[in-house]
């Protein structure tokens, strides 16, 4: 369960579903000698936090490790978010990821992925919105013997 985790963790990191947060300065702030005045909209841009090589060493390779419990305490909050901060973030995180879990257990308890000659490589996203891959995604389930 633990490295089943670190996958889900770092399957959000690259493909967070929403690329950006958005928040409405409730009052006028200065922060670093920048002014955010009230009502203005504020974009956190999660993609390129969650992809910058500073905070994650060769950011486009997908590293399970770098969720694992000896490396998690070094990832700074603020830098992944795949389901936003504070008190708005997401209600039913802890419900996606216990689904998320029973899912891909029961799956692979019966069957194993691999690719096939219908799957897209690489394949292209959807940038408008949510983010999703722009067409389904097609693998191949070889029954477990
Ligand atoms: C992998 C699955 C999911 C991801 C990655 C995800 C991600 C997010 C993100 C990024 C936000 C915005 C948080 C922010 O602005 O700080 C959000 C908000 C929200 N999510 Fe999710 N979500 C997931 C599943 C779910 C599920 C299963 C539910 C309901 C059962 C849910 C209900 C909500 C609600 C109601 C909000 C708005 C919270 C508010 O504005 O106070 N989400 N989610």
């Amino acid at each position: 369960m633990e490295y089943l985790d670190s996958v889900i963790n770092e399957s959000l990191r690259l493909f967070p579903i929403a690329p950006r947060l958005e928040r409405v300065a409730k009052a006028s702030v200065e922060i670093n000698g920048l002014v955010i005045p009230k009502d203005m909209v504020v974009m956190i841009p999660t993609w390129p936090l969650h992809r910058d090589p500073e905070m994650w060493p060769e950011p486009e390779t997908f590293k399970p490790e770098r969720f694992s419990k000896k490396n998690k305490d070094k990832i700074d909050p603020y830098t992944y978010m795949p389901f936003g901060s504070g008190p708005r973030n997401c209600i039913g995180m802890r419900f996606a990821l216990v689904m998320i879990k029973l899912a891909v257990v029961e799956i692979l308890q019966q069957y194993s992925f691999s690719t096939c000659k219908e799957t897209e490589i690489p394949f292209e996203m959807d940038g408008q919105g949510f983010l999703a891959p722009k067409r389904p995604i097609q693998l191949k389930l070889v029954p477990r013997s």
